[in-house]
């Protein structure tokens, strides 16, 4: 199995990153990514590496449309910068911010959210993902004056950590509620439904384990599915597509527009969306971009020592 250790810089800040490094692997139906976040252990990563194996080995299930509508991710970054990401989104109608950063405060997110909407129109839909940065008192606090600062949030992603918080939030109707964290990385990604705690569930591929196990969980959950990277090169970027392509339904535009966070890719044509929309296809890195964007020795190392690690097996 060829594989190649890569690393490439982000443009802005996120989620505390301003490097992303991963693994490429590739095996008999193409290549797939392992790259979880440094601060998952090898039980955690397990399901990543299942999701690498299982693009690397196995065809993608069939599609049932050939593009997938994507919103455009706004860091946590001045109104400024904001407002240019939208510009240069290529074509994203729907925009999702990052709010609950540590360091930024209330008047911060409602400038960034009315520069995003002064960028996308009257017409575009906002999003926001807290990352569970809140408390309920907090959440409660600042829902409604962040809709008001976006002129209407279509959702708010997983503004508390407590899937009880979700669930009172919810109720209390002011902004519909999205999961994320509560799914990836809960013991059972169904608790949110059966409280009904989230009006929208959000599915990454590489921590759910696979383009089939997260195919599995939309089948079974009755939620309305929002697809979304775990901050991919275009190789691990092309399984989220390729779930967003085998889902029976798709109402949400789709968090698989990252590749516009990286200063670079490892591929000659990244997944990038154009009027919006990413194309339904597989990704092959190109041997010159691995090369220019080879991770450096040290590094190296301990992505092999951490594969060893997740698989069980010498490196
Ligand atoms: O959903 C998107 O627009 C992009 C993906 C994204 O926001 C994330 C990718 C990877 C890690 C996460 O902190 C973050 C998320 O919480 O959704
Ligand atoms: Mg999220």
């Amino acid at each position: 199995m060829r594989r190649a250790t890569y690393s490439i810089g982000l443009r802005t800040r996120f989620r505390g990153l301003c490097q992303r490094d991963g693994m490429l692997i590739e095996g008999e139906a193409g290549w797939g990514e392992f790259s979880p976040f440094w601060e998952y252990d090898a039980v955690e990563s397990r399901a990543w590496w299942a999701a690498a194996r299982e693009a690397a080995d196995l065809p993608f299930p069939d599609p049932v449309r050939s593009s997938i509508p994507v919103n455009v991710t706004v860091p946590a970054t001045t109104p400024e910068r904001a407002h240019a990401i939208v510009i240069g989104s290529g074509g994203c109608r729907t925009a999702k911010v990052k709010v609950a950063e540590p360091g930024q405060d209330l008047a911060a997110e409602q400038a960034r959210l009315e520069a995003v909407r002064d960028a996308l129109g009257p017409h575009g839909k906002i999003r926001i993902d807290a990352n569970g940065g809140w408390d309920l008192d907090e959440a409660i606090r600042r829902l409604p004056l962040l809709d008001r600062a976006a002129h209407g949030l279509e959702y708010a992603e997983q503004p508390c950590a407590a899937v009880d918080d979700l669930a009172t939030l919810r109720r209390r109707g002011d902004v519909p509620i999205a999961a994320d964290e509560s799914i990836r990385r809960a013991e059972d990604p169904y608790e949110v439904a059966r409280r009904e705690a989230a009006d929208v569930v959000v599915l990454k591929v590489q921590p759910l384990g696979g383009v089939r196990a997260a195919l599995r969980i939309a089948e079974q959950i009755g939620l309305p599915v929002v697809v979304s990277s775990a901050l991919e090169t275009s190789v691990g970027i092309a399984a989220g597509v390729a779930l967003a392509a085998a889902l029976p339904e798709l109402s949400h535009a789709c968090g698989l527009a990252t590749v516009h966070l990286f200063h670079d890719d490892v591929a000659d044509v990244p997944l990038l969306p154009t009027a919006g929309e990413l194309d339904v296809r597989r990704v092959a890195p190109s041997p010159d971009r691995l090369a220019a964007l080879a991770a450096p020795a040290e590094l190296v190392q301990r992505w092999e020592r951490r594969l060893a690690d997740v698989t069980g097996s010498p490196s």
